[in-house]
């Protein structure tokens, strides 16, 4: 099984010959000597001219408002660890095909070859002239925190660590609608969070600015349970979950929880943990591509079970593609200057609000058939849902503007929509 994939994900970044997912292409004619003359120089002088005397010129006149610069180091490329930046980049323009497939956005995908995060920093403010936003894709913890807050300051664009942010918003949606097909209510359940780096620190915090109160949470990293007064491994983003609790260990952590947050290694969650849960636990074992407890063990485990992962072929994928597309189509369309926390609120709640809607034959056509409806197997959409743009990056755009951070805000929202669905109509036929 695992070799046929190797095979088959090889040929598939080599298919017909051609290396690699993505290309560029030109958006206007070149075909004659006229055309090259506007295109390059001498016409090429005039938007130069124009956008220096007026900057806001280059939404007009270049592609900056609709390019995205997804941009890693490759120090923590998905589950794999650091290998390297130049090894990141066939995820790096994977996300450039999702972009574009799913929101119509341009990537230039930007493998850099630092570590160092002042480094990275310079290096990336540099580049944002090019681009209308920068998703920061696969940097490791503790420096990606660091290198998204400082981008943030001193970036007129929006800058979004997408591991961050991206998991903790499309979590926050499956959470709130988890809690509800169980009865149980945010402010009431206990947390447990596996794993401090990027996504897990910004997962409890989306849990608690959803109403999940901090208290609540249990944070356990490779150590152990992050508890007040623990000496070691500690950074500032650790301490502010530290708990006040007795508890020590994964294990003691597990007991009466009613969530688990895995965002860590493969099956360090045992059938007994899961046994010692609360009535109606849920379960989002998001370690890839092995979670922290086997689906299968799991839901054998127990019948009372939500569970989640973050592989596609197990119900309740949890994954940022439900995200990131969307989230910058809003943020570029009305030109927002950075994203909130507003804005991946309203984005959480869009996901959450579009589950509980019925299910188009076509999505369920892309899935061989399969039924959906809201319900434990289905807590969050699906990305080949075409609705996802309607619901997320209408509702991403809005936040934007009641937010005062959208510098081109959207006043007539039904003729927005209306522009999305007709901006997607070519890759949903
Ligand atoms: O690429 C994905 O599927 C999700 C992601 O961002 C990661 O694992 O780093
Ligand atoms: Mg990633």
């Amino acid at each position: 099984m695992n070799d046929d994939l190797k095979e088959r994900a090889l040929a598939y970044h080599c298919l017909d010959g051609v290396p690699g997912k993505v290309s560029v292409v030109p958006t206007k004619p070149c075909q004659t000597a006229s055309d090259l003359g506007l295109a390059y120089t001498p016409g090429v002088a005039k938007p130069v001219l124009a956008i220096e005397e007026n900057p806001e010129d280059a939404y007009k006149y270049t592609s900056k408002g609709n390019l995205v610069a997804v941009i890693s180091n490759g120090t923590a490329i998905l589950g794999l660890g650091d290998r390297g930046a130049l090894a990141s980049k066939p995820v790096m323009e994977g996300k450039g095909v999702l972009f574009k497939r799913f929101a119509d956005i341009d990537v230039f995908d930007i493998e850099v070859d630092e570590k160092d995060p002042d480094k990275l920093i310079e290096i990336v403010k540099a580049l944002s002239p090019t681009f209308g936003g920068v998703n920061l894709e696969d940097i490791k913890g503790p420096e990606c925190f660091k290198v998204e807050q400082e981008l943030i300051k001193i970036c007129p664009i929006p800058i979004f660590h997408d591991d961050q942010h991206g998991t903790a918003i499309i979590a926050t949606a499956g959470m709130m609608n988890a809690c509800e097909i169980v009865g149980k209510t945010l402010a009431d359940i206990r947390v447990v969070v596996n794993g401090a780096g990027a996504a897990g620190i910004s997962c409890a915090k989306m849990f608690v600015a959803a109403g999940v109160k901090r208290e609540h949470i249990v944070m356990c990293d490779s150590k152990g349970v992050i508890y007040k007064g623990r000496a070691k491994g500690m950074t500032p983003e650790k301490e502010e979950f530290a708990t006040e609790r007795e508890v020590r260990t994964l294990a003691e952590a597990m007991v009466d929880a009613d969530f688990f947050m895995g965002l860590s290694v493969a099956d360090c969650v045992t059938a007994e943990m899961l046994l010692s849960m609360a009535k109606d636990p849920v379960v989002f074992a998001m370690s890839n591509p092995n979670p922290e407890i086997d689906y299968e063990l799991a839901v054998s485990t127990r019948s009372d079970l939500i569970m989640a992962t973050g592989r596609s072929d197990y119900p309740n994928q949890i994954n940022n593609v439900l995200g990131f597309p969307f989230i910058f189509r809003g943020a570029l369309d009305v030109r927002a200057s950075r994203i909130t926390e507003g804005m991946k609120m309203a984005a959480a709640l869009a996901l959450a609000k579009l589950a509980k809607e019925s299910v188009p034959a076509s999505v369920e056509k892309a899935y061989g058939g399969t039924k959906f409806s809201f319900g434990r197997n289905y807590i969050v959409p699906k990305p080949f849902d075409p609705r996802v743009i309607e619901y997320e990056a209408v509702a991403v755009a809005k936040a934007a503007c009641e937010e005062g951070v959208a510098l081109h805000p959207i006043t007539d929202w039904e003729a927005y929509r209306a522009s999305l669905v007709k901006r997607m109509e070519k890759y949903w036929k």
